[in-house]
């Protein structure tokens, strides 16, 4: 690393809480090396978390700029400035457009920064796609942070240009020519990427968006080289702005657990099991994932029939989940506060998690060693599923009741493959594969590793640079 000082790095995390935690592991990142310092744009009802999550970094190196949420969206019910408080998720194309009512606000606080001191990049969300041209007005690079690996970035792009499976069936199986190992379905992917649909207002944002990113200077991912390569180098070769791999950014968290302090009662609970020697599958779906009641039931009895340990972290309500607690009292618990995953993935009695494959919960899976059950539910997670699943093994897949990659579970189902990943010969292997993957994460991670030396070398041709 060069021995210039004074990089400013501004960061504007999209408002859902899987794009937002690996931001701020990123802002952790970036304060380790020395001359940089970083300020985070959010709204007013987003700032608490944020403030929270970085409260012990030093105040004189992180600054939180809190922008006015567009209010009176008609749309949108009022409040709501995070993702995981949309009443649904077919709200998320107005909350993502009413963003781009924030553009003003935040070109004059931009505009602030740069007379006091300027600022050297912007490392903003892709779903952010009108801060490329706030940037570009004010003469600063911007790199584009998605939150997804590069697996399904490359994918996803290579099939939306490769025709030839124009016409299948969505479960029909296909291969991409420049894969061939890689077995696909267009289930895997969203209609608005697979061809099914093209237009209307997804497909417009979307449009919008990868419009944004290819003016970009560069794309800031959360994953890692060797995990990746085949995908990384041909993105690289085919592709722009260039992807850099500088994750996986969840070992970035200090060891918070370690601190005396009062444990979590779920916490308690895992000490409890572990005391017992019961070995616990974690279940969670992420932020946002929206479960039918029916399928919700499903869950519930594989969980009740498995006899396994779990311990379920859920946002939905209702009966079906209180006959589970009571039926399940002492072996199963059901949580539905905010608990810190990684904490409960770092545990020792944890030995599997059945995951929606959101990037994020897979990476901690994977830096924790913990086996995945993945269980995709929307968005990347198919794509997610199938790199854990099909590429990396570190992981078994629940598949519906038809095979196909979407749709219903059966009870029977989610029994089977629980009992697989917990006491079965391919729970045995997929359990071997991610402790080396656990290994693999934390190098790339350390100051020599891959990770580490890219991200140094991406903010010295990025934001060190003063000709962009
Ligand atoms: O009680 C909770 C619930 C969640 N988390 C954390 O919240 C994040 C959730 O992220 P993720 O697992 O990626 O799930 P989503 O919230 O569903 O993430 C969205 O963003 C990801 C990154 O772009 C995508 O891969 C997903 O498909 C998309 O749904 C993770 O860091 C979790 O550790 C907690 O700490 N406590």
């Amino acid at each position: 690393m060069d021995s210039i000082t004074s990089v400013h790095v501004v960061l504007f995390p999209f408002m859902s809480k899987g794009h937002t935690i690996p931001i701020l592991h990123l802002a952790r990142l970036l304060l380790l090396r020395t001359g940089i310092t970083v300020t985070i744009f959010t709204t007013h009802a987003n700032s608490p978390f944020i403030r929270q999550f970085l409260g012990d970094i030093q105040q004189s190196l992180i600054s939180v700029i809190e922008l006015e949420f567009p209010s009176n969206i008609p749309e949108l019910p009022p409040g709501v400035e995070s993702t995981d408080h949309l009443p649904s998720m077919s709200l998320f194309i107005p909350f993502a457009n009413a963003t781009k009512l924030m553009q003003p606000d935040f070109e004059r606080s931009l505009n602030s920064l740069s007379t006091s001191g300027g600022v050297s990049c912007i490392i903003s969300d892709g779903f952010l796609g009108w801060t490329q041209q706030s940037a570009h007005k004010s003469g600063i690079p911007r790199l584009v942070f998605y939150g997804i690996n590069n697996y399904a970035m490359t994918i996803t792009k290579v099939l939306a240009m490769d025709r030839s499976h124009v016409g299948l069936g969505p479960d029909e199986p296909f291969i991409l020519s420049d894969f061939p190992w890689m077995k696909l379905t267009l289930n895997d992917f969203l209609p608005v990427f697979n061809g099914s649909e093209t237009e209307g207002p997804h497909f417009e944002f979307v449009m919008e968006t990868s419009i944004a990113t290819a003016k970009s200077q560069g794309l800031v991912v959360n994953s890692f080289y060797e995990y990746e390569s085949a995908y990384l180098d041909y993105y690289n070769r085919e592709f722009i702005p260039k992807a850099w791999c500088v994750g996986p950014l969840c070992l970035a968290e200090v060891q918070k657990f370690d601190r005396p302090r009062e444990k979590p009662d779920s916490i308690k609970w895992l000490d409890q099991k572990l005391a017992e020697g019961r070995s616990v599958l974690y279940v969670a779906f992420g932020s946002q994932a929206e479960i039918t009641e029916e399928q919700l039931r499903e869950m519930a009895v594989g969980l009740e029939r498995s006899e396994v340990s779990f311990l379920w972290v859920v946002r939905s309500k209702g009966e079906v989940l209180e006959e589970l607690e009571e039926k399940v009292k002492g072996r199963g618990l059901v949580v539905r506060e905010w608990v810190n995953q990684v904490e409960i993935l770092r545990h020792e009695s944890v030995h599997g998690f059945m995951s929606h494959c959101g990037w994020n919960s897979a990476l901690e899976s994977i830096c924790e060693s913990v086996p995945i059950l993945a269980w995709p539910m929307m968005a990347d997670q198919h794509l997610n599923a199938r790199l854990v699943a099909d590429e990396l093994g570190v992981g078994l897949r629940i598949l519906a009741s038809n095979g196909s990659v979407r749709g219903f579970v059966g009870s029977e189902i989610v029994e089977k493959m629980v009992k697989e990943l917990m006491e079965g010969e391919k729970g045995e292997d997929v359990r071997r594969k991610v402790k080396e993957a656990g290994e693999a994460a934390r190098k790339a991670m350390e100051e020599s590793g891959s990770s580490w030396r890219t991200l140094d070398q991406l903010i010295n041709e990025t934001c060190r640079r003063k000709d962009h």
